[in-house]
């Protein structure tokens, strides 16, 4: 998308990556919905990508998440990684979570085949804390952010591989999240045609939990 993303700059506001309904909203998630394009070199991608694969290979595609908010995946909740990842996984916990917040433990690691795609959802607060990070891998894709109370408040980030996102705090509360399906896969103007994406996805214990205590991941 590199040199295509002033378009939707002058459309409405935003970034390259991110773009709202407003730039009070904008200027209010600054700090809480967060995109770092080119986080992971493409040594990590693949370093990633390739310790995934063989262990999501094994798993057949789902059409119906335990909410059904989830269409075309498959997914792993992993605890045991490689060094060279947990090295990664380590500056993602740097960048995106507070010394006092514990992760969760395993990661979610979700993979959508090209049709697949997450409906809006607020995850659930009983298993989750305040702060939600996913890697992009593979596919480039829209996740869009939309009010819980106002529809008419939203965000659009474009998730491109070797990405980091971040949700926190209000981000995560009051706006549910979504990753848009190949046929509404645009960012403003912008197609986004979707093939396969892998996320990994950290997430903080959710508050008032205690060690010991750990609920499964979400
Ligand atoms: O794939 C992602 O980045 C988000 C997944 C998600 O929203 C979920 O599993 O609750
Ligand atoms: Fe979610
Ligand atoms: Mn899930």
């Amino acid at each position: 998308m590199a040199g295509s993303g002033g378009l939707a700059l002058r459309t409405l506001p935003g970034s390259a990556w991110v773009r709202s309904s407003g730039s009070a909203l904008l200027g209010r998630l600054k700090d809480v919905a967060v995109v770092r394009p080119g986080f992971l070199s493409k040594d990590e991608e693949d370093t990633l990508s390739g310790e995934l694969e063989p262990e999501l290979r094994r798993r057949r595609y789902e059409y119906d998440h335990w909410d059904a908010a989830i269409h075309g995946f498959r997914e792993i909740e992993k605890s045991r990684w490689t060094e060279a990842s947990r090295v990664i996984l380590q500056r993602v916990q740097v960048a995106a979570f507070g010394p006092g917040q514990t992760l969760l433990s395993p990661i979610h690691v979700l993979d959508l085949e090209p049709r697949g795609y997450i409906k809006p959802h607020v995850d659930s607060v009983k298993f989750c804390g305040a702060t939600i990070a996913g890697l992009s891998l593979l596919s480039p894709s829209v996740m869009r952010l939309v009010h819980t109370q106002e529809p008419g408040q939203w965000l659009e980030l474009l998730l491109e591989p070797g990405s980091l996102y971040i949700l926190r705090d209000s981000a995560r509360y009051d706006f549910s999240h979504e990753i848009l399906r190949d046929e509404e896969s645009f960012f403003g103007e912008h197609r986004v045609p979707r093939g396969r994406r892998i996320s990994v996805i950290c997430r903080s214990v959710p508050e008032g939990v205690g060690p010991g205590q750990l609920p499964p991941a979400c």
